[in-house]
């Protein structure tokens, strides 16, 4: 197998043309199986293969440094550089990551996870070149999807001032997550369907040539022009006339040709995209025909492409999608909003039905928020469907533009709490702490799937901003006959007993029902609180619980920082209540990639580890 002579960068440099071909056809053998089994990024990976080869026929690694838009696509990267046998336990607990991380390689030059990062850190890395006067050369590879995040634009914009050469590699497969919107996406499919780089070089040189008395004068002079790149007529105007030299469209299946051109970009005095063009899913017929299906795939059987796992039980995401369709029918002004994630937030049948009102903005968070605060603005009901990592971009935006004119905007944050195999760039542990520092900010979580409908219903008839957190996965469906109205700022007792009180948000009530149970097995009286809002706190209920409790335990799947048992911690003292209180939640660190059953063990969050620290603290009272 021409794979295994593929044990450290640059070995792929040892290989003939042939072996080329078949080390290509391996690696896309190897992904298939092995991402069948773990799940991962597989139709970006299968797409990629070539372009990725290709860069480490170009340049030398770790010397050089590639970096990986997003890093979802760096899977053949890893291959190259050594880690083959990592693919057993990718994305697995204490396993290889999906994205690159500079501590897993000296050839990850930069860790990623969210969109749009790597034009800015590749120029960060070309400026600390030149000032330290180094040599080395920067490769930042970027989706057609993470170009239209605002941050690449940015980035763009200033790479124009550097004077040495930074290569943008534009991997145009025609795809974001879900087909490609906006007027980015309409640009290039113009630029996709020009000729070649280099059918377009030779025509214009051929053309130059034939012009009477000039004509080789004029070759001359292309010949010199700027770093040797003869251009005249290119596609990439847009790029050129900002100070970009454009190469392309590239066929980004072609070794040959991508190693020559990346060779020509290297030679570039100054910033140079060269345009990829590949397709998503390549080699494997259902990642081909569904790529978005297969983007963040979960282990499926090769013959048929079928999910190997069934689905039991409803996801959040499934009840927010039948919830917004029910909303959109009943209220006309309800509009659906989502950052180039129409599939994962559930709002796919949004769109299907209320196709007016529904609106892909592209993997730009912060602009979605804006935009909805302006719909809300107009006249309309926005509910912006966001995961909760990425919401993390629009903090200013929630604060400046939705909440200081107190805006009718509604968030749904999916994905809050920790994700699981996506790891610490994806887990959704921050959005309490940084939502509640923000005045005018209402925010809820829901105990089961049925407050979760109830929860979306009364944050369209609210007036005011409005989040609603809620986990990745399945959602719960105990304690289905406690259902009272939700109330602002009130939270729901669902039982009341003396000594321990727990007061749990959202997800944790799940794991609150067991903790009591178990409590209850050794013989503790246990009071368990749906806390529903972390902003406003329910603070009569916190004055009562602190006077009849000996202990009370705040549960939340957050981080403890300035999360809601903080926030808690903080009215007891205000108003010198006198209790103990032990804050459940997870500790200042970012929280690696893993099942999120051994994540909850790990960070201290599972029933069992709380049990133990209830007993302890409790003990500890007497
Ligand atoms: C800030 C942020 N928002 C959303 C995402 C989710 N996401 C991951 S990959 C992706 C699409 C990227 O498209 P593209 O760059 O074209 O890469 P492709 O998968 O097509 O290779 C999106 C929306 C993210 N990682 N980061
Ligand atoms: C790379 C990325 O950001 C997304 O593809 C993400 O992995 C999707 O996560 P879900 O599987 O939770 O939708
Ligand atoms: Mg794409």
């Amino acid at each position: 197998m021409v794979l295994e002579k593929i044990e450290q960068a640059n070995d792929i440099k040892k290989l003939n043309p042939q072996e080329l071909e078949i080390l290509a056809g391996e690696i896309r053998e190897f992904l298939i199986e092995k991402i069948s089994k773990t799940g991962g990024h597989l139709a970006s990976n299968l797409g990629v293969v070539e372009l990725t080869m290709a860069l480490h026929l170009a340049f030398q690694l770790p010397e050089d440094k590639i970096i990986w838009d997003v890093g979802h696509q760096s899977y053949t990267h890893k291959i190259l550089t050594g880690r083959r046998e990592g693919f057993e336990g990718l994305r697995k607990y204490g396993g290889m990551s999906g994205f690159p991380k500079r501590r897993e390689s000296d050839c990850d030059a930069f860790g990623t996870g969210h969109s749009s990062t790597s034009i800015s850190a590749g120029l960060g890395y070309a400026h600390a070149r030149d000032i330290r006067k180094k040599n080395y050369k920067v490769v930042s590879v970027i989706g057609d999807g993470a170009l239209t995040g605002g941050m690449a634009f940015e980035a763009l914009n200033n790479a124009t001032r550097l004077e040495k050469n930074f290569i943008i590699v534009l991997n145009d497969n025609n795809m974001s997550i879900s087909e490609n919107v906006g007027g980015l996406s309409n640009h290039l499919n113009r630029l996709r369907t020009a000729e070649s780089y280099h059918d377009l070089k030779e025509g214009v040189m051929n053309s130059l040539a034939k012009i009477p008395v000039y004509g080789d004068w004029m070759v001359e002079q292309v010949r010199r022009a700027k770093s040797g790149i003869k251009q005249l007529v290119i596609p990439g105007m847009i790029y050129e006339n900002m100070g970009i030299t454009y190469l392309g469209p590239v066929d980004g299946h072609n070794i040959e040709e991508m190693v020559r051109v990346f060779k020509d970009a290297s030679k570039v005095d100054g910033p140079v995209m060269v345009h990829c063009l590949t397709q998503k899913g390549r080699g494997y017929l259902p990642a081909e025909r569904h790529p978005a299906r297969f983007h963040g795939a979960e282990p499926f059987d090769i013959e048929t492409g079928l999910p190997s796992n069934k689905k039991e039980k409803a996801a959040y995401t499934d009840i927010f999608s039948t919830v917004m369709r029910k909303l959109g029918d009943r209220n006309e002004n309800v509009v659906a909003i989502t950052a180039a994630m129409e599939t994962g937030t559930g709002l796919k049948r949004f769109h299907n039905m209320f196709p007016e009102r529904f609106f892909d903005v592209g993997i730009a968070e912060e602009h979605a928020i804006t935009f909805a605060a302006g719909l809300a603005a107009g006249g309309m009901i926005p509910v912006v469907a966001v995961y909760s990592s990425f919401l993390q971009r629009a903090y200013d935006q929630i604060l400046h533009d939705v909440c200081i004119q107190n805006l009718h905007v509604i968030i749904a944050i999916d994905r809050a709490g920790l994700v699981g195999s996506d790891g610490e760039t994806h887990q959704g542990i921050f959005d309490i702490s940084f939502l509640c520092t923000i005045p005018n900010m209402t925010l809820m979580a829901p105990k089961n799937k049925w407050e979760f409908s109830d929860m979306v219903k009364f944050a369209v008839d609210f007036d005011g901003p409005i989040a609603i957190r809620y986990p990745r996965g399945e959602a719960y469906d105990g304690l289905a006959k406690m259902r009272a109205p939700i109330v602002l700022g009130k939270s729901e007792t669902l039982y009341d007993e003396e000594e321990i009180c727990l007061i749990a948000f959202g997800s944790m009530v799940k794991t609150a029902v067991k903790v009591r149970e178990m409590l209850k097995e050794r013989g503790y009286h246990c009071s368990l609180i749906n806390a529903r809002f972390a902003k406003p706190l329910d603070y009569e209920m916190l004055t009562r619980t602190a006077k009849e409790h000996r202990l009370l335990v705040t549960l939340e799947e957050n981080v403890k920082s300035g999360g809601f048992g903080e926030q808690v911690m903080d009215y007891l003292e205000e108003c010198s209540l006198d209790v103990r209180l032990l804050n459940i939640a997870i500790s200042d660190e970012y929280v690696e990639h893993g099942n999120v059953n051994i994540l909850y063990q790990e960070v201290g969050i599972d029933a069992e580890s709380v049990v133990k620290r209830i007993i302890a603290e409790y003990v500890g009272l007497k």
